[in-house]
């Protein structure tokens, strides 16, 4: 038997950050079992690592666009296809590969199976069933018992060769045992912080005549806006019983001493305020987010003013509707269909309720920076490159933390360490066990709890902001569709959303909007109230051109168009109707299924659609209302009016050869618009299900049915 320490390499691709994530997890558990192992992003190939040198991979890939493998993985799947490659170039590769989706997109998983299908033709072998995690559902209820499995398939993997066992595995570890061993983590962490914190009492200055830290600069007053928020939180908590309340036994285990928990993740963010002196703060330094790259991002982020906001539903609509016009400086060049994201921040009342909360008022505007923990294996030197190298908190909560992402059970866990009482550490320890799994999703998940909700539900818990940064994902963007075309408007992007509301729940202690539609409506409430035009005192926003996915129109004018999109899904297309009247592109082909509940109510640009009809810029307009059909027989959604022109449908589809779009919900609408159409298609085709399928699986391989969804 050879001594040598059992060596892994872990390769992720990634594009919007999870799978990267997971990949580091598995990295730290494997180092924390004594593995030799190392991280890479797949894009490293040839820098980093080799991939015909390391034999033992364990590859985490997510699938972006329409079924691709992310950007940061395509140079890699592209090498290893090359033709000029034998089928036994990566014979001595031995691989796992997890795979993450969302079953909502037509093709799921299409990243991972590509670069799956790629490694078996060069003679790659896998040791571990190979398994796709569904975003649409829970990533964790298939995540989890696949790293689980993973430890012992790789001990089974490593024991063939005759490697030497690591002599510590503590996958699944009985609690008490694995508190009291981190309890020690926890302490040196605090101990090397306060050896390495420096001054804390000189507060930098900031340039003020940088645009892009007015907003900063204003939400730095020390006035407390989260009394309001704080108030809520103390008069509800009975409301939120549940969350903190144990509720074991579980199903499945007999007391509850037994529940099982993960390894804690090692604590290796660090941070130090800086002396303001010692530094000069550039304004740069305060660009957002660093001017670190976001995902799917085509241009640089621009900033934009708000010129318009308008409310497109009536006040009694059931979902207010807005539409934001911004004003760029420059050209921005896109095309109809084209989306931009939005760099929103948090609301100012819950980051000042956040910093109360974790007792940092006094030095949340004081200049800090991070840095990596003595003694822990990450190689970073900016261990959070989307923070400022030299930030403050109320700046990093404020533009670079998703203070809203519900709590993943690994934060759950760790949060255990910061808590005082019993009962609370007991019942944190639970929500994050295996046992625990379903208490999570219906608790925590399902009812889209963050951490202030967690903080005010766990009165004695106490976490450091740098486990908070560590633990919480980066801010991102949203995406909205434009609905302009660029023969019409160069200097100014507009776009439609619905304003999300979460309503006060268990475990959600206080009414909110959606993070960035309630942003965008605060600040359109804000602008219309002002009557000063001057343009300087319009609210900034920045956005950047987002990738588009194929969702555009054919460069020829002339293949017949079925555009489905409900509600807000409709965006896109009146910038594709805007730019088709632009080329006065007639047509007796172009088909829009739209849907909402009220015809006087949330009808969506009703007036410029009924004038395409009238121009022949659209030839059918179909729509359906949900709460007021006119008979019982009367279509309440698209699907029923696709239903009602299945002949017409099914020629488009086959005989016309027209491209179909799909734009809106995700979860419900567009699965039912695509079963819809096979069974349109199996009615008229007069064929089985599964040729209908095929059939289907042909257009969208045709790149004849094209989908903007969102979840
Ligand atoms: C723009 C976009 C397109 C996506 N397309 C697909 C798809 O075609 N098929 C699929 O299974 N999942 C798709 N997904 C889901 C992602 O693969 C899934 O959310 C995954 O967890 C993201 O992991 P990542 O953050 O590492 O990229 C898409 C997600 C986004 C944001």
């Amino acid at each position: 038997m050879t001594t040598t320490r059992r060596k892994i390499v872990v390769l992720y691709g990634s594009q919007t950050g999870q799978a990267e994530t997971i990949a580091n997890g598995i990295h730290e558990d494997a180092v924390y079992n004594n593995y030799d192992s190392n991280v890479f992003c797949l894009k490293e190939e040839g820098k980093e690592f080799v991939i015909t040198d390391v034999t033992c991979v364990i590859f985490v890939c997510s699938t972006t666009g329409d079924g691709d493998p992310p950007e940061n993985a395509r140079k890699f799947i592209r090498s290893i296809n090359r033709k000029s490659l034998s089928e036994t170039h990566l014979s001595k590769l031995n691989y796992a590969l997890l795979g993450l989706g969302d079953t909502n997109y037509s093709t799921f998983c299409g990243g991972p199976k590509k670069l799956e299908k790629a490694l078996k033709q060069r003679g790659a072998k896998s040791f571990f069933k190979t398994a796709y995690a569904d975003d649409g559902t829970d990533l964790e209820d298939t995540v989890e018992p696949w790293i689980e499995g993973l430890w012992p398939a790789l001990d089974v993997y490593f024991s063939s060769l005759g490697t030497m066992p690591n002599n510590v595995m503590v996958r699944n570890v009985q609690s008490c045992e694995t508190v009291n061993h981190t309890r020690t983590e926890v302490n040196d962490v605090k101990a090397d912080m306060e050896n390495l914190a420096l001054s804390k009492d000189k507060i930098p200055t900031i340039p003020k005549d940088d645009p892009s830290t007015s907003s900063l600069l204003s939400n730095m007053t020390s006035v407390d806006s989260s009394q309001s928020l704080l108030n809520s939180f103390e008069t509800e908590i009975p409301s939120n019983e549940m969350l903190n309340m144990s509720s074991a036994p579980f199903p499945g285990s007999e007391e509850l001493a037994t529940i099982t928990l993960s390894p804690l993740s090692k604590q290796w963010i660090g941070m130090r305020f800086v002396d303001a002196e010692r530094i000069s703060l550039q304004s740069q330094d305060f660009k957002y987010q660093n001017g670190h790259s976001f995902p799917l991002a085509t241009s640089e982020t621009i900033l934009t003013k708000l010129v318009e906001a308008k409310q497109l539903t009536r006040d009694d609509a059931v979902k207010i509707a807005m539409e934001i016009t911004l004003k760029t400086e420059d050209q921005f060049p896109y095309q109809p269909g084209d989306s931009i994201s939005v760099c929103c921040e948090n609301p100012k009342e819950e980051v000042d309720w956040l910093i109360s909360r974790l007792s940092l008022n006094d030095v949340a505007d004081n200049a800090a920076e991070f840095f990596v923990l003595p003694n822990s294996s990450k190689k970073a030197t900016n261990p959070c490159p989307y923070v400022p190298r030299i930030f403050t908190i109320r700046y990093a909560f404020t533009y670079c933390i998703e203070i809203r992402s519900v709590p993943k059970k690994m934060l759950l866990r760790s949060l255990a360490e910061y808590t005082t009482d019993q009962s609370e550490i007991r019942r944190l320890q639970e929500l994050s066990s295996k046992q625990g799994g379903h208490e999570y999703v219906a608790l925590i998940r399902e009812k889209n709890v963050c951490i202030l909700d967690l903080l005010a539900a766990f009165k004695t818990c106490s976490p450091s902001f740098e486990l908070l940064v560590q633990h919480l994902p980066r801010l991102m963007p949203r995406r909205y569709s434009l609905i302009n075309s660029p023969l019409v408007s160069k200097n100014h992007l507009s776009f439609a959303f619905n304003v999300v509301k979460f309503e006060k729940d268990i475990g959600r202690m206080y009414a909110r909007d959606g993070i960035c539609t309630g942003f965008l409506h605060n600040l359109g409430n804000a602008s219309s109230n002002t009557t000063n035009q001057n343009i300087s005192q319009l609210p900034s926003i920045k956005v950047f051109r987002t990738k588009s996915t194929g969702f555009c129109l054919p460069t020829d004018t002339s293949p017949p168009l079925v555009m489905i999109g409900p509600g807000t899904g409709v965006a896109p297309f009146i910038g594709f109707l805007r730019h088709l009247e632009a080329l006065s592109a007639q047509t007796t082909d172009r088909w829009l299924f739209y849907g909402c509940r009220h015809k006087d109510r949330d009808y969506l640009y009703k007036d410029e659609l009924e004038s395409y009809l009238n121009k022949g810029i659209l030839s059918r307009l179909l729509v359906a209302f949900s709460r007021d059909p006119t008979s019982s027989e009367s279509p309440k959604y698209v699907q029923d009016n696709l239903k009602l022109h299945s002949l017409d449908i099914a020629n488009l589809l086959f005989q016309k050869r027209a491209i179909f779009y799909v734009c809106g919900d995700a979860r419900n609408m567009a699965k039912d618009v695509r079963q819809c159409i096979i069974e349109i298609i199996t009615k008229e085709r007069n064929c089985s299900d599964k040729e209908a399928v095929d059939l289907f699986k042909q257009v969208l391989d045709e790149k004849r049915y094209r989908e903007d969804i969102w979840a």
